[in-house]
Parts: C-alpha cells; structure tokens; sequence
C-alpha cells in the first residue's frame, strides 16, 4: 500500500503534468514548480537548477531557491567542476552524504556565500538521453541523510523538469520565429511591430480600434519618442483604408516651400526647379491615410490649406488654380504643447479643433514599466539578429537598471541603448554596464546601486521624482511649480539644475 508521503508526490506529478501540457509560454514559473515541488517532497534545506551553454561549456544557475539562493545565482560552474558539473559531465545522479570530504565538491561557492553543504543529491535534466542541466538539492532536514528513494523522486522530477524545459523551449523558439517573420513582413511593407503589455497602452489600442473605423480626424500626443507614429499605423492598418496607401510626412523637416510642394505637389514651371508636374503626399495618399508628424511645426500658410483639405477635401497644386479633390483621412502628431501654440496664435485654433475631434495621449515609457522588459526583450531579439551573437537575455540588474531609469527619450531611447549594448555586450547575458545608463530612478540625482546606497542619495532620488512630477503638471512652468512645492521661484531652478532634472519638451 502507498504510503502517505507516496500519495504526496504522485499527487504533485501529476499537478507538474497537467502544468506542462497548459503552461508551454511560462518556462521560469514551471520550473520554479518543480524544484520546490522536489525540494519539499525530498526534505530538501536549498536547491538550485543549473543548464548547460553548450557554447562555453558552462553550467549556469537558472533558479536557485533557499536563503542564499539570489547570492548563488552570480556565480557559474564549468563543465566537471563541482558536483552539479560532475553530473552534468558524467550523465549520472549521486548522493554525497558527506559533503565536506568529497573532492568534488566546490568548497568556493559555499565558502562565499557562507551556506555550508552538509549533504547534498544531484540529477541531471535529460533529452534524448543528453545532459541539458543538473538539479541539486542541498542538506537534508533535520541533518538527516538523502536516501536512494530520494534520489529516485528527484530523477523523476529532473526529468519532468527537462521534458517542460524542452516544450517552452520549442514553444518559445516558434513564437519568436512568427514574432520575427510578422515584424520581418510590416517592415517589408513599411510598417512596424508594436509592442504592446501595460494595460494603459492596451487600453489606448481598444480606444485605437475604435477610432479606426471612423474618418474622422486624429490628433496624437505624447512626448518624443513614445511611439506616436506606430498608433498612426495601427489606425490606419485596423481602419477600412488598410489596403490602401499610408503616407508619411514630417511637417518640421523642410522649409515651407518645399514642404508646400511636398504636400500638395506642383505643376511645371511652378518655381526654378520645377521642371515637370509632380504629386503631392497627398494625392499619393488617396483612398488611404496621411500621417503628418509634428505638426505643431506646420507654417501658418500650409494651415490653412490643410484645413480646407480637411473641410472641403480640395486643394490647388503650387502654381496651378485648378482644385484637386482627394479622399484621405488625416492623422496629425506632435509633441509640442498645442494649445500653448493656439493661445499665443501660432497655431490655428479652428484647425487644432479640426484635428482635435479625437485626441489620443501616448503616455512616456516611465508611466508603463511593463513595458520595460517586453520592449527590451524585442529590442534585444532585432539586436541579435542583426548582430549575429546569442543573448539569452539581461542579467537581473541589468533589468532592474532598466527598469528603474526614467527613460527620458522614451522607446526610442530605449531602442538605442539595447542597439548599443549588443553591440558591446559579450554572451550570453547583457550586462548593466552594457547598458550605459547611470543606474538612477530619473536620470537624475546621481545613481543609487550597491555601492550608493546612502540617505542623501535616496532622498535626492525621492527630491528628483518629486519635483519633476509637480513640474510635469504644471506644464513645466517653473514659476507655478514653485507655488506648489512652497519654495522661491530660483530655490527651484537651483534645485532642477543640481538634480539634472530633465524637461522632456525641450
Ligand atoms: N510600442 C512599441 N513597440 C515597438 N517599438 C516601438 C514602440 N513604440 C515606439 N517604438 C519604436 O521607438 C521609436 C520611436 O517611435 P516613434 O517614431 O513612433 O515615436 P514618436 O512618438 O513618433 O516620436 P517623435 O515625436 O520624436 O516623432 C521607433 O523606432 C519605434 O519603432
């Protein structure tokens, strides 16, 4: 008859099972399960799971659990070195009951992290009969003694653990794969991938989906960088007009002119140069959608022409009195503060209000974190691609570095700084120094790492975060800030300077 242990562990086979048949996309969490699972179930203190890089030979810690588990997750163990590598190089599972007289064993990482090794049982993680890591567990409770039993319920539990490892490694691989060829194809088209997790920005896509269906104007704002123009894309790819052209235009980037002819195009003999008739982005842009960027840049000329565009849907080409007629629907961007513009009459109110019939705010990266490690994780997936090295990802402070800096330009930022590290980074994890970010909560006030761990820093920290938040809702206006924060207006710019307090809007 089973007894009640016996009962325990098939019971909790069988919840790993049923977990690996749901739960592919979710490797970390799996695996996580299934070491606690064996620790508790074999009386284990601490255990770890190790794979195997088969490029340098190594065995890393994936996940490590006990009181010294984050401090044993630093360190790495090559092929044959120490029990876990002793395993992994012969393919077998042991029990050291005595651990300090082993010669195997690596007296450094105890001696490190200060969690002496009294017993210990290793398996390892096979596929197809080859070692892809090794799991161990670390003294028995109660200074008892592993047993062969013990060991037997760990093998099984490695191989689950391996069985699981390779199904999300398989899952993770075609996911990726499609990811890529998805991005690979809207590039083609002339389109981008948008990643979206936090729920303010999945709720901005519910808001998006709407609004594409409409022809109505669309103004979008947000800081530099926060992706203005891919919500462009997606209102035009989720709208009727999808088949159609979406063209692009940055209103700030030529001198009116140009951008005149550039918009409207312009017949022969129009200017010097204009030696035969030529179209503009917007007949180009027929049946389909015109996203003009920064359009708070737009000379006031050209604002007039765009709102009889958007009101009667004509216009005249440069040199010519003929009207054209176009069908286009019009999306506009800027990160400039537009109202400020219309109150000191240098944009036109009534087409701001044209264009404002349904604004959308892409809010800056630092107010959706989630983000952060999705972004990173697809950043650093093009970085790998086009840098042709193996990045298994971003070392846990490298991530928290990530997630901790404010991100003042934003996604683009972000892409460059993980563009960068690949370049710099060696395998198979980027680094915080890779990063080249100081390691701050707001880019300002000095980082706040190991090293920096004092009460100014933390309080300069809290100041910077503060201040900005106050300037922020005030408009970046220094002299109402100050009133809010209760301090002189030059206390203030003092303040803002020694914190390097950063104005995204300039
Ligand atoms: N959600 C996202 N997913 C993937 N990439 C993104 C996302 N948002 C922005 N990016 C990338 O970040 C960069 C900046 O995005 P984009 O040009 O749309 O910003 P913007 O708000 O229009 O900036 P600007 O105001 O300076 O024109 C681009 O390379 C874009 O591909």
């Amino acid at each position: 008859m089973l007894s009640t242990i016996d009962v325990q562990k098939f019971n909790t086979l069988i919840e790993i099972n049923t977990l690996i048949n749901s739960n592919y996309s979710d490797v970390r969490s799996l695996l996580t399960k299934i070491l606690e699972s064996a620790t508790k179930l074999c009386e284990g203190e601490a255990s770890s799971l190790l794979l195997v890089n088969k490029t340098d030979n190594k065995l890393y810690f994936e996940i490590a659990l006990g009181s010294k588990g984050a401090d044993v997750k630093k360190f790495t163990v090559n092929m044959g070195e120490g029990i876990a590598g002793w395993v992994a190089q012969h393919n077998t599972s042991i029990i050291v009951n005595d651990v300090k007289n082993d010669r195997r064993h690596l007296v450094g990482i105890s001696n490190q992290i200060g969690y002496p090794s009294k017993t210990m049982l290793a398996a390892p993680m096979r596929i197809k009969d080859e070692c892809i890591g090794v799991i161990e567990l670390i003294n028995k409770k109660d200074d008892k003694y592993f047993t062969q039993d013990d060991l037997e319920w760990l093998e099984i539990f490695a191989n689950q653990a391996a069985m699981a490892f390779q199904n999300a490694r398989s899952f993770e691989r075609a996911r990726d794969e499609i990811q890529l060829l998805q991005d690979q194809l809207k590039t083609d088209q002339g389109y981008h991938t948008l990643i979206a997790k936090s729920p303010i920005i999945i709720e901005k896509l519910e808001i998006i989906d709407r609004v594409a269906k409409t022809d109505s104007s669309v103004l979008i704002l947000g800081e530099s960088g926060v992706g203005k123009e891919l919500f462009a894309e997606q209102i035009h790819l989720r709208s009727s007009r999808s088949d159609k052209p979406f063209v692009r235009v940055n209103c700030a980037a030529l001198p009116e002119g140009l951008l005149e002819s550039e918009l409207f195009g312009h017949v022969k003999g129009a200017f010097t140069n204009a030696i035969q008739n030529r179209q503009g982005r917007f007949e180009l842009a027929d049946g389909g959608t015109i996203f003009l960027d920064e359009i708070g840049d737009l000379p006031m000329k050209l604002q007039a022409k765009l709102l009889r565009v958007i009101q009667q849907k004509t216009f005249e080409k440069v040199g010519s009195d003929i009207s054209v007629t176009v069908n286009v629907r019009i999306l506009a961007a800027t990160n400039r503060d537009i109202e400020t513009l219309v109150e000191k009459g240098e944009f036109r109110s009534d087409l701001y209000y044209r264009l404002n019939v349904l604004p959308i705010y892409i809010p800056p990266l630092r107010q959706r974190p989630e983000d952060i490690p999705e972004l990173a994780n697809f950043f650093l997936k093009k970085g790998i691609r086009e840098t042709k090295k193996h990045f298994d990802g971003f070392s846990n402070e490298a991530m928290e570095t990530l997630l901790s800096y404010a991100w003042p330009g934003n996604i683009r930022e972000l892409e460059n700084c993980i563009e960068r590290a690949c370049v710099i980074g060696k395998e198979k994890y980027i680094q915080r120094e890779d990063l080249l970010l100081k390691n701050s909560a707001s880019d300002s006030g000095g980082g706040y790492d190991e090293e920096n761990r004092s009460l100014k820093t933390a309080i300069n920290i809290f100041k910077a975060h503060y201040i900005s938040k106050i300037l922020e809702e005030n408009d970046w206006n220094q002299t109402e800030a100050a009133k809010s924060l209760d301090i002189q207006r030059t206390y203030l710019s003092r303040l803002i300077k020694e914190l390097n307090i950063f104005n995204p809007k300039e």
